[in-house]
C-alpha cells in the first residue's frame, strides 16, 4: 500500500492538524497536540509518549486518553484527558522492555500485550540523531504501510519543531532549563503534583503509580564573585558549566534542573521524605566540594530545601527554599538547610509572602 491509498479526507485533516501543532509555543502543549493528532488517525483512544534519557529510562510520561461520555442531552461525546508523570519507577516492565528494544533497534517495535491481547506498538522519537522518546499505543491490528508513513512523518515534523521550541527554554551556557521555563511551567508542574493520587493508565489499560513527595532546592555557588574577580569571567563560566554537569550526574534523569540566575540553580525532585531529600542534596554538595575545578581548585555550594506540597503556592515554596538558602549562607556556607526543620526549631520566621526576591 502507498500514501496514495490514504483516505482522501485524511490528508486535509492531517495538514490542518499539523498547522495547529506548529502554532503552539509550549513544549508540553506540543506533546499533547502530537498525541491528539495521532490518536484519531490510528483509530485509538489512548497513546503515551515516554521521554527517555541517555540510559533509556523514561524520565517523563504523557498519557493521552479519550473516552466516550454520554452527556445530559443524550449525545455521546469524546472527552479528552492528559496525564503527565515524572516518575518512571512504576512503569510496567512490559513497556520498559519495549522502550529498550526501540532504543536498541532504532525502529518501531510491536508485541502482543500479555494482559489485553491487543498489540502494543512503539515508535522511536528522534531528537537530532538520538532517540529522545518513544510513542506507544495499543490496538487490535498492525499498522498499515500508509499509517506507518503518516506516523513517521508526523513524528519527524513534531521532533524538528520540538527542538526549535526547546532551544528557547534552555540556558545557553549550561543547557539546563532557564528561569523563563520554570516560571512558564510552574503552575502546570504544580497541577501534576497535586494529582498524585489519581490513577494513571498506560495505553494497555494498566495502572501506573504516581510519584512520592516532591521537593524544591535552590543551589547557590559560594563566594562566586571571588572566582570571577580572581580568575575572570571565562573561568567563572567554566565553573558554572561544571557545576551543572555535576548536578546532572548526581540527580536523576526525571528531576527537573533549572539555571535560575547567574550562579543560582533550582532543582525540583521527588524523594521519600526530608531525610532522603537532604541526603540526595548532601551527595551533590559533597560532589562539588570534592571536585577539582581547573585553575580555581575548590568551589562549594550552599543549598536551601523546601518540601513542595501542592496545597501551597509554588512561589511560596520557592521563597521558603530561598529562606533556607539564606540560612545556609549565614551559618557558614557549604551546607544544606531545609526550611521545614528550621521552622520547627524556630530558627527562621515565615517570610512575608510576596516579599521574596524570587518572582
Ligand atoms: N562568570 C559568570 N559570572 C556570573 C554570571 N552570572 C552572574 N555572575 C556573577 O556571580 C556573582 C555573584 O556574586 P554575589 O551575588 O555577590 O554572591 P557570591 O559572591 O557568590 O557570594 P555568596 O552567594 O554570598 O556566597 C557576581 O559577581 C556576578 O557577576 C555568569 O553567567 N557568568
Amino acid at each position: 500500500m502507498s500514501l496514495n491509498d490514504a483516505p482522501k479526507m485524511q490528508i486535509p485533516s492531517l495538514l490542518h492538524k499539523l498547522g495547529k501543532m506548529t502554532s503552539i509555543r509550549d513544549t508540553a502543549l506540543l506533546e499533547q497536540s502530537l498525541l491528539k493528532t495521532l490518536c484519531p488517525m490510528l483509530g485509538v483512544l489512548d497513546a503515551s509518549l515516554y521521554r527517555v534519557d541517555d540510559l533509556t529510562s523514561a524520565v517523563r510520561v504523557l498519557h493521552h486518553h479519550l473516552s466516550r461520555v454520554v452527556e445530559s442531552d443524550g449525545i455521546a461525546r469524546l472527552v479528552e484527558r492528559n496525564e503527565e508523570i515524572y516518575n518512571e519507577a512504576n512503569i510496567d516492565p512490559e513497556i520498559k522492555g519495549m522502550l529498550q528494544n526501540v532504543r536498541l533497534l532504532g525502529k518501531p517495535c510491536t508485541r502482543k500485550s500479555s494482559q489485553t491481547q491487543d498489540l502494543l506498538i512503539a515508535y522511536p522519537l528522534f531528537g537530532g540523531r538520538e532517540i529522545c522518546g518513544v510513542l506507544v499505543f495499543a490496538r487490535d491490528r498492525e499498522v498499515t504501510l500508509t499509517e506507518d508513513a503518516i506516523v513517521k512523518g508526523v513524528l519527524e515534523v513534531y521532533a524538528n519543531y520540538y527542538d526549535l521550541l526547546d532551544i528557547s527554554q534552555r540556558d545557553r551556557l549550561t543547557g539546563l532549563l532557564n528561569r523563563q521555563a520554570l516560571e512558564n511551567s510552574f503552575d502546570r508542574i504544580w497541577t501534576i503534583l497535586s494529582r498524585t493520587d489519581e490513577p494513571v493508565r498506560s495505553p494497555d489499560g494498566r495502572r501506573v503509580q504516581a510519584a512520592s513527595t516532591h521537593w524544591i532546592a535552590i543551589i547557590d555557588v559560594d563566594h562566586f564573585k571571588n572566582v570571577n574577580d580572581n580568575f575572570g569571567h571565562v573561568v567563572g563560566d567554566e565553573v558554572l558549566l561544571l557545576i551543572s554537569r555535576l548536578m546532572m550526574a548526581e540527580m536523576r534523569g526525571s528531576d527537573l534542573l533549572f539555571r535560575y540566575g547567574g550562579e543560582e540553580f533550582v532543582v525540583l525532585f521527588s524523594a521519600k521524605d526530608c531525610e532522603d531529600a537532604t541526603a540526595i542534596l548532601e551527595r551533590l554538595r559533597g560532589a562539588v566540594e570534592r571536585h577539582g575545578f581547573p585553575q580555581v581548585g575548590q568551589v562549594t555550594v550552599s543549598i536551601g530545601l523546601s518540601m513542595a506540597d501542592p496545597n501551597d503556592l509554588p512561589q511560596e515554596v520557592l521563597s521558603w527554599a530561598d529562606r533556607a538558602l539564606y540560612q545556609a549562607k549565614k551559618t557558614g556556607r557549604n551546607r544544606v538547610c531545609d526550611y521545614q526543620s528550621l521552622r520547627q526549631r524556630g530558627e527562621v520566621e515565615a517570610p512575608s509572602y510576596g516579599g521574596s526576591e524570587l518572582f
